[in-house]
């Protein structure tokens, strides 16, 4: 909710101070591994990050303007920050959407127990505080939060995908971790940018007998997935050709997390340079990540039982570094709707925040 008075830096009131002791004393209390501020305009960013201590904190808003000076590590605390561009969509909406980036983009992980601060029913005055624990391991995703990722790949078609790599990131092949990585929609750019890396086993077979619909099909890939190289789907869930080399265009833009080695470098280059979503899963760990426009859009850590999807429900409902010389992205994504917990010491797990008073 962007305000006219967006760009007037905020007074430190007495309301903020006492929401951000109360938000501190909870983080405490509940071990929280982050503090999430949603901020509708910029405010003494070191105030902030005093209230909180050495607790991560994390900014987020719609605008740039709103969040000036709080990522500046000379004149400011240096904060990670967030941008949403989501000015009319309910707090919700923001919160969840704040919480997916945070954990695309590594700031906090799957699992984690976040506080959050926000207004909700007064705009621009801080009002609310909200423990929120994030889906263990992001076992449901809903429906919802694929359709966030904004495509023309059908959704079933992108869940169908992101199921297998799941199964391949849990079950590996023959007790041994497996990566992998498929390629799904706009085949044919994707196509004009690989090639064979040897040789292709679902070459020659027809298009029927390449459908993931096809359950021997999907056992298939699970096969072929312990090969080099990476698979190309169409948009309708039929595997275009398998074990090719990717080679999408480097790009500047593009900075992916520490760690993440070729295959995440080619996910997010393939999609930088396509309308193609790239659903990568690594072989150390089975976390799987789907990139979109270069960056990643989704991270599911490894699932110990099968990923459940669940409808959407209610209305309201690190470091980053360089593309390496040789080897040939940034994150944002899609979880599940985080449950959220009222901000007292015993209460259990509500679907709604929790107004801290003020
Ligand atoms: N450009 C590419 N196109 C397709 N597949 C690739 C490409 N580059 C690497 N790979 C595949 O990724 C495999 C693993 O490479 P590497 O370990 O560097 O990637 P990574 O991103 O660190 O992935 P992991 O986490 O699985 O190790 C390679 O053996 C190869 O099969």
């Amino acid at each position: 909710m962007a305000s006219p008075r967006a760009s007037q830096p905020r007074r430190f009131t007495p309301q903020l101070e006492g929401f951000c002791k109360a938000a501190a004393a909870i983080a405490e209390q509940h071990n929280a591994d982050a503090v999430l501020f949603l901020a509708e305009r910029p405010i003494d960013w070191r105030k902030l990050q005093e209230a909180f201590g050495t607790r991560s904190l994390l900014v987020a808003a719609d605008s740039e303007d709103q969040l000036a000076g709080a990522h500046d590590e000379e004149n400011g605390p240096g904060l990670e920050t967030i941008l949403l561009a989501m000015n009319d969509a309910p707090v919700y909406e923001r919160l969840t959407q704040a919480l997916l980036e945070a954990v695309a983009d590594e700031f906090i992980e799957t699992g984690s127990t976040v506080v959050t601060l926000y207004s909700s029913y007064d705009p621009g005055v801080i009002d609310s505080v909200s423990l929120i624990r994030l889906d263990e391991h992001l076992g449901r995703l809903t429906v919802r939060d694929l359709r966030r990722i904004e495509t023309k790949i059908p959704t079933e078609t992108l869940k169908s995908v992101i199921d297998l790599a799941v199964e391949i990131g849990r079950e590996g092949r023959e007790g041994k971790p497996i990566g992998t990585l498929m390629v799904v929609g706009d085949h044919r750019r994707t196509l004009e940018m690989s090639k064979p890396m040897g040789f292709d086993p679902v070459k020659g077979y027809p298009a029927a007998e390449r459908s993931l619909a096809d359950s021997k099909v999907r056992d298939g890939v699970k096969e072929i997935a312990q090969m080099d190289g990476a698979f190309i789907i169409s948009n309708t869930g039929t595997v275009i050709a398998s074990a090719q080399h990717l080679s999408g265009p480097p790009s500047k833009e593009i900075t992916l997390s520490k760690g993440l080695g070729a295959r995440h470098w080619a996910a997010a280059q393939i999609t930088h340079a396509t309308d193609a979503i790239a659903v990568a899963v690594s072989s150390s760990g089975g976390t799987v990540r789907v990139f979109q426009g270069g960056e990643v859009v989704l991270r599911i850590e490894p699932l110990e039982r099968a990923m459940t999807w669940r409808e959407f429900e209610a209305e309201h409902e690190g470091e980053k570094e360089k593309p390496p010389e040789k080897k040939p992205s940034k994150v944002r994504s899609k979880t599940p709707k985080p449950k959220t917990t009222k901000a007292t010491p015993d209460a259990k797990a509500a679907d709604t925040p929790a107004d801290a008073g003020g």
